[in-house]
């Protein structure tokens, strides 16, 4: 309705309560409408013959032609406002909205005027992104109603989520209109609906686009003549009065019937926060503070970082994000005050949801590198996303609840980590090409070294080529990487360096912000301080076990080397080449100064052929005091073996040692016979679950099947992509991948670790096996799985593959929930099992998705067209599940998830 409209109508309606002509004055005051305002659309109306003006002193209008007398016009209501009331000004009525003077100015008088239109108010439909404040303001709008008279002071308000009961359109339909006894099954009492409990007051209806095409068609009667029906009633003979608010995050106009959508008289749009003022933020963010400072009852104070952040991360969840970021960064600050009491507690960025950081960081990668960056992409794989692992991490030990101080502690671990990864990398490019460094652009090095040199006057001891090479590949890996970029500021706070590594930090990040336009901030330069300053090397000593193999011969231990690092993706085997010609003294002078440069304090696994070099390692651990320990008559199986066990840090020199002499005796799997059947489990780690299914599948495959070899193989996480697996691919009859990640090799089969342990998985495998057998078939051993095995299971076989989701507390949620479902559905524990599985990975999937701002989707599946439709009670139990799931990990699950999953946990047919 347009404001002349409005204007017009309220001229009518009011001529009565005004026989002598109303004021543009009088009328800005019904209309909460400033003089001059109310003044331009009474001329307006005068101008199209709408209105007539009396002159005098206060000129007045009446409408044109004269209005007919109206029963009921709503004079009691209007006059039960106190001159003093009509004067209100939209600042006073709305004091709590903040907003109220500047960008929601004219959003709030329109529909002032709507509600305090007489005698009962106007239809209003409110529409705004999610957040922006629709229900906040129809319950303000309420209030105002009630307290100034145009509602009864104790009329209801009714509010109702119309999406909550979406996906059953009867129940909604009940819920909203009431339902007459039998009108369908398990209607078995007449009950009001919410229209009834509302009649005299206000109704709600959020999310109103959701109601079903009769539901509109329901309440546009209600509009239009007050009447309606209940739920299985046939005549619209129920009458309720109410004030009916809409609200929707759509576009109206596309979602909602064209008679309801015409029949809201005001339409008001509220903007995102994004086009609120800084001031209005600010307020916003002062109002939240200071309410969780009330509930705590101790002073509460934040860092100007935090709330710069607040103040300007995009927020796309609007002032409801806001808060609910507020809440909880208050929340984490507390717990940290009840452990550690102080005078206040203090919000620091630390405690802000992991969205906030993302949000923020997104913003200021967008902004920030400017310039061409160094290209050297392909050295960049080499090193890890710290930013990536960081986020995680942390997700992973805030939703297993540790405390700070652990959390800190571990995510220190997780930087230590790094340090020590650069540094091994560029140990390895350095001493590779004796002194020359080939894994960072020259201009990026250059720039380093000048930046380095401009604050060497203060160092107290130089910077070695390892760290400025370190240094070099952390910011080489930034430049290139947008994705790194992003999460800048998911580095955890970092203990200042010296001053001087500080300073010459400092002066790094000048140069690289002049040079590329890449802001560093604090966190980086702290970081880049570690990495420089020489206690770094004492606080992160490495752990790893170092392996060398020494050879005769011109190339055989480097071609090795090589081999075994191109398969692994990774450099973690040194080499030294004996000539035939040269004395043994030589060679013995070359391992041992190698054995010292690459032993990072775990010992040195020496892998040698034959002859002096298998006395060596005793003579040099004595000299250097390193522990070496020799496998003599290596091959490349060994090599390779030595390469994946030394990955780990967890595993000790002894323990490679003997896996790397088993290997040796083992019939070389990496031989050339590709006849030779073999299954690869695998996993990211190629440790944990990779492991266990090689150890099961072991136990478990057919006595029918002696020749096939289990085999465990790391996957690396970004790619999907195994060297080793490609090569036991040529190398054998690769009849299937087993694992918690399905690997990019074309032509395998893969079979989910969860699916293995199901009938169909087990079937499966049974099939592939005898397809590619050349013996008889006996029966295999019976699966022995049973429900209490089940959380362990799915935990371990979700912590390979999870990104987001906490497959402990997942587990815990749904050993609390499933007994119903198991009861509902009769459901084996292998079935049970699989459901988990099935569940655990699309809720981890959803929580990524909805991290990067898209919607869930539900998955398909064969079952969910079936014809025989879930029943509402097998619905309902699924949705139980949902329900707690989806609260405790914030996670919006899509409606189709309930019946997909009933499909899938429907008893199978018996055969
Ligand atoms: N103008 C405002 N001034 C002060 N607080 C506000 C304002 N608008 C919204 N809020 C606060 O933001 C919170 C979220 O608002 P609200 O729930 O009304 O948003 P919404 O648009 O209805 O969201 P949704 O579409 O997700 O239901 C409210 O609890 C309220 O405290």
């Amino acid at each position: 309705m347009k404001k002349t409209d409005l204007v017009e109508n309220a001229l009518r309606s009011l001529s009565e309560q005004y026989p002598r002509g109303i004021s543009a004055e009088q009328m800005g005051q019904e209309l909460y409408l400033d003089r001059s305002t109310a003044s331009r659309y009474l001329n307006e109306l005068v101008r199209e013959g709408k209105a007539r003006k009396i002159p005098g002193r206060p000129v007045r209008y009446l409408p044109h032609p004269p209005a007919k007398t109206e029963e009921n016009s709503g004079k009691g209501a209007a006059d039960s406002m106190s001159p003093s009331s009509r004067q209100a000004s939209i600042s006073e009525l709305f004091s709590e909205i903040v907003g109220a003077q500047h960008s929601l100015r004219s959003v709030l008088e329109e529909a002032l005027a709507a509600v305090m239109y007489p005698p009962h108010g106007l239809p209003m439909l409110i529409t705004g992104e999610t957040g922006t404040g629709k229900s906040y303001l129809a319950h303000t709008l309420y209030r105002i109603a009630a307290e100034r008279g145009r509602l009864r002071h104790d009329a209801p308000f009714v509010a109702f989520n119309c999406a909550e009961y979406a996906q059953n359109p009867e129940l909604l339909m009940g819920q909203l209109f009431g339902v007459k006894k039998g009108a369908f099954t398990g209607a078995v009492d007449d009950r009001p609906g919410l229209v009834e409990r509302a009649d005299g007051g206000a109704l709600f209806l959020d999310e109103i686009h959701r109601l079903p095409p009769a539901g509109q068609e329901m309440l546009f009667y209600l509009i239009d003549q007050g009447v309606f029906r209940r739920l299985g009633e046939t005549a619209m003979e129920r009458r309720a009065r109410v004030l009916l608010i809409g609200a929707t995050t759509e576009t109206p106009e596309t979602v909602l019937l064209p008679t309801l959508y015409r029949r809201f008289s005001v339409k008001v749009t509220l903007p995102p926060l994004s086009e609120r003022t800084r001031e209005e933020r600010e307020i916003l963010l002062r109002r939240f503070l200071e309410r969780e400072e009330e509930k705590m009852g101790v002073p509460l104070n934040m860092s100007d970082e935090c709330r710069q952040m607040l103040l300007t991360y995009p927020c796309k969840g609007n002032i409801g994000q806001l808060q609910s970021d507020v809440q909880i960064a208050c929340a984490r600050a507390f717990l940290r005050h009840l452990q550690q009491p102080g005078p206040r507690v203090t919000v620091t960025v630390e405690d802000l949801p992991q969205t906030v950081l993302q949000e923020a960081s997104e913003k200021t990668a967008v902004t920030t590198v400017e310039q061409p960056l160094p290209r050297n992409q392909g050295k960049v794989d080499q090193i890890p996303n710290i930013y990536e692992q960081l986020v995680h991490r942390k997700q992973m030990l805030r939703e297993s609840g540790v405390d700070d101080a652990r959390m800190m502690q571990s995510l220190e671990e997780v930087v230590d980590q790094y340090v020590r990864v650069l540094m091994q990398t560029s140990r390895q490019d350095v001493d590779d090409l004796s002194g020359g460094v080939r894994l960072i652009e020259p201009e990026l090095y250059k720039l380093l070294q000048k930046a380095v040199s401009e604050a060497g006057v203060f160092l107290p001891s130089p910077v070695s080529i390892h760290q400025l090479t370190a240094v070099g590949l952390h910011i080489q890996a930034l430049l290139n990487d947008p994705e790194r970029r992003k999460n800048l500021s998911s580095l955890p706070e970092i203990p200042p360096a010296p001053a001087p590594y500080t300073r010459a930090a400092e002066c790094i990040a000048t140069h690289v912000k002049v040079r590329w336009g890449l802001n560093l901030p604090t966190r980086e330069i702290r970081l880049i301080a570690l990495i420089l300053s020489p206690r770094d090397q004492e606080r992160s000593p490495e752990r790893r076990v170092a392996v060398l193999v020494a050879m005769h011969g011109e190339s055989a231990a480097r071609s090795m080397a090589d081999v075994t690092n191109n398969l692994l993706g990774c450099p973690v085997i040194h080499a030294v080449d004996m000539p035939l010609h040269q004395p043994s003294s030589v060679a013995f002078e070359r391992i041992k100064q190698t054995v010292r440069r690459i032993d990072q304090g775990a010992g040195v696994l020496l892998l040698v052929d034959i002859g002096s070099l298998t006395t060596m390692g005793e003579a040099i651990s004595r000299e250097l005091g390193i522990a070496v320990e020799t496998v003599p008559h290596v091959s490349l199986p060994m090599v390779i073996e030595a390469g994946r066990k030394s990955l780990y840090t967890e595993n000790r020199l002894e323990e490679i040692a003997d896996a790397v002499r088993r290997a040796a005796q083992l019939p070389s799997i990496l031989s050339n016979r590709p006849s030779n059947r073999i299954i690869a489990t695998v996993c990211y780690t190629g440790e944990g679950a990779a492991v266990t299914l090689e150890n099961w599948l072991r136990e478990h495959l057919p006595d029918t099947d002696p020749d096939v070899t289990v085999r465990s193989v790391r996957i690396d996480p970004e790619s999907r992509r195994s060297p080793l697996l490609e090569h036991l691919a040529r190398t054998h009859r690769l009849i299937a991948v087993v694992g918690t990640v399905a690997p990019e090799l074309p032509g395998v089969p893969y079979l989910p670790a969860w699916e293995l342990l199901q009938p169909e998985g087990v079937g499966r495998l049974k099939q592939l096996l005898s397809a590619t057998r050349t013996s008889p078939v006996f029966p295999s051993r019976s699966d022995r799985l049973t429900y209490d095995r089940i959380p362990s299971l799915v935990e371990q076989g979700l912590s390979e593959t999870a990104r987001h989701l906490n497959p402990r507390l997942f587990c815990r949620i749904m050993q609390k929930e499933m007994d119903a479902v198991r009861e509902q559905f009769d459901l084996s524990a292998d079935r049970e099992l699989g459901l988990w599985m099935h569940m655990g990975t699309w809720i981890d999937q959803w929580i990524g998705v909805q991290l990067d701002g898209q919607t869930p989707e539900c998955p398909q599946s064969e079952s969910d067209n079936l014809p025989s439709a879930a029943s509402p009670s097998d619905i309902r139990t699924w949705q139980r599940v949902l329900e707690a799931l989806s609260q405790t990990f914030s996670v919006t699950i899509p409606e189709q998830m309930a019946i997909h999953l009933c499909g899938l946990s429907r008893r199978p047919p018996s055969t």
